[in-house]
């Protein structure tokens, strides 16, 4: 492998083996740079370990209690059957360490260094990883971020959504404080798994910052199958009582839990890295960053979730390649961060691309909204009604569609497909050119009419 400085141990030293930092790596070797990776944790970061794949994995063993319920109608006689927790944490767990091995395999074999230590800075080229001192010539912090644990009484009695994985059983009665991606989803799996589930939020409504439609449009579902959703109800304290808790919130009584689940966000793990020492500068708790990932110290740039900019996988791993794209050959690649699908695994799952319609008010005056409220054919034999949503944001001035917003089965499929034609500008007519494919879910996105 080529070495491009020699006063250095290394040309690159990237900081956290996460969605962020693996790419970043891979990248830079590409370019002939002699790179090391230092993690303090499991190789895979997050996403792997603790976030998208595991939480993923009991997405899929949750919905089957759904298919379930829906066979009934189909003819299927007796179709539930019981889930062996023990049996779904171990798939888990296989599963995982299947990956860890599979990076740190791809790691050996593109001859990236893997230094397990905590890293501190000593100053801007040198790291402390344990005994061990490190140099390099250029570095990326892909450190990610961590739960916050708001400052109340009793906050460290909470589970977050690190312990959910391995949990021993599962709660009877679960109360989630947060009801964003990781509550909404944590919410789902647990409460179709056999969970009473109770979910407080601090704002209006589920999922602050998605559409208002898409919203409420995933709340009522939820609600419907159970989920008891308190809006406007910050959390005050948890207290243990009887081998259980008693949880305070806002404007309510005590709610009573055998298990808290705190997801009210995440913040930059720079805990312990000695930013200070090495030159490089935050702001409002995240490393700042210039339009290429380069910090306050032009030769370190830092990506992913420990810059809070758009804290998803593949945002940290575009992220991740553009910086080192700017490190080794001064390539412009930043993130388009304007066309990022995103969802969350709920039944049915919540999916967006582009802006909500009051974003779009709040940039431009003319804005029209058209809407597809519909049964999907899959839940016509159900007694109970199932609405999935479609809505479409466009500017009436140029007519390009600047949001799609969607609740339905496999939202997120749909969503993803639209954001190379968006990224295009993609008007509401040519939207309605397609000839879909009949019966999809699919084919109602091209049936919308303004
Ligand atoms: C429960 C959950 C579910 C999620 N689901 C999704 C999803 O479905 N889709 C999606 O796109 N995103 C999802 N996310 C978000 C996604 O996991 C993150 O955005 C992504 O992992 C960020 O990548 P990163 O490289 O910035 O950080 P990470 O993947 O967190 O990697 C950072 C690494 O740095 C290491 N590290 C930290 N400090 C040090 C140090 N001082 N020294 C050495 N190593 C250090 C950590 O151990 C970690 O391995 C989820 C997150 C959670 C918590
Ligand atoms: N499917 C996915 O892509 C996925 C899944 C999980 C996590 N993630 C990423 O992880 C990040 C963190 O997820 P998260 O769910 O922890 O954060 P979040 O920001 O999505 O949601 C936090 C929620 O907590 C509420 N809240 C804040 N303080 C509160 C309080 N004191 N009492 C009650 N409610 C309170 C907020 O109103 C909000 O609804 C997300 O922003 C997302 O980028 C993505």
């Amino acid at each position: 492998m080529g070495h491009l400085n020699a006063d250095f141990d290394y040309d690159l030293l990237v900081l956290g083996a996460g969605s962020g930092g693996l790419a970043a790596a891979q990248r830079a070797v590409q370019m002939g740079a002699k790179v090391a990776i230092a993690e303090r944790d499991a190789v895979g970061g997050t996403c792997v370990n603790r976030g998208c794949i595991p939480k993923k994995l009991m997405v899929y063993a949750a919905n089957f209690v759904h298919q379930q319920q829906t066979a009934a109608a189909y003819g299927w006689v007796n179709p539930k059957g019981l889930l062996d927790w023990p049996n779904l944490r171990q798939l888990l767990q296989t599963r995982v360490e299947q990956l860890q091995k599979a990076q740190a395999e791809k790691l050996k074999k593109a001859g990236i260094d893997l230094l397990r230590a905590d890293a501190t800075f000593i100053d801007a080229h040198r790291v402390a990883l344990g005994e061990q001192i490190v140099s390099a010539a250029k570095l990326i912090i892909a450190v990610g971020s961590q739960p916050i644990l708001p400052d109340l009484p009793g906050i460290e009695q909470a589970l977050t959504s690190r312990q959910m994985f391995s949990l021993e059983a599962l709660p009877r009665r679960l109360m989630i404080v947060g009801g964003g991606y990781i509550g909404a989803e944590f919410g789902h799996i647990c409460h179709a798994l056999g969970s009473e589930v109770t979910l407080a939020d601090s704002s209006e409504a589920i999922l602050p910052g998605f559409d208002f439609d898409l919203r409420q449009r995933l709340q009522q579902h939820l609600q419907q199958q159970g989920i008891q959703i308190l809006t406007e109800t910050p959390l005050k304290g948890i207290q243990s009582e009887r081998g259980g808790y008693r949880v305070q919130v806002s404007g309510r009584e005590p709610l009573v839990a055998d298990a808290v689940l705190c997801a009210v966000g995440r913040k930059p793990a720079l805990d312990g890295l000695d930013l200070d020492a090495a030159g490089v500068e935050t702001a409002a708790g995240a490393i700042a960053v210039g339009t290429h990932y380069q910090t306050s110290q032009p030769h370190i740039c830092a990506v992913g979730d420990c810059i809070d900019r758009l804290p998803l996988t593949p945002v940290a791993k575009a992220e991740g390649r553009a910086a080192a794209d700017w490190l080794f050959d001064q390539l412009p690649h930043p993130v388009d961060y304007d066309w990022v699908p995103s969802a969350v695994f709920t039944y049915p799952q919540a999916a967006a691309i582009g802006l909500t319609e009051s974003a779009a008010r709040q940039q431009r005056d003319d804005i029209r909204c058209s809407y597809a409220r519909f049964q999907p054919l899959h839940y016509s034999p159900l007694e109970s009604s199932f609405e999935a949503l479609i809505k479409v944001v466009v500017d009436q001035t140029t007519e390009r569609v600047v949001g799609v917003h969607i609740v339905a089965p496999r939202a997120a499929e749909m969503v993803q497909m639209l954001a190379p034609a968006l990224r295009q500008g993609l008007t509401q007519a040519e939207l309605s050119h397609p000839i879909g494919i009949h019966p999809t879910l699919g084919e109602e996105l091209f049936n919308i009419s303004t």
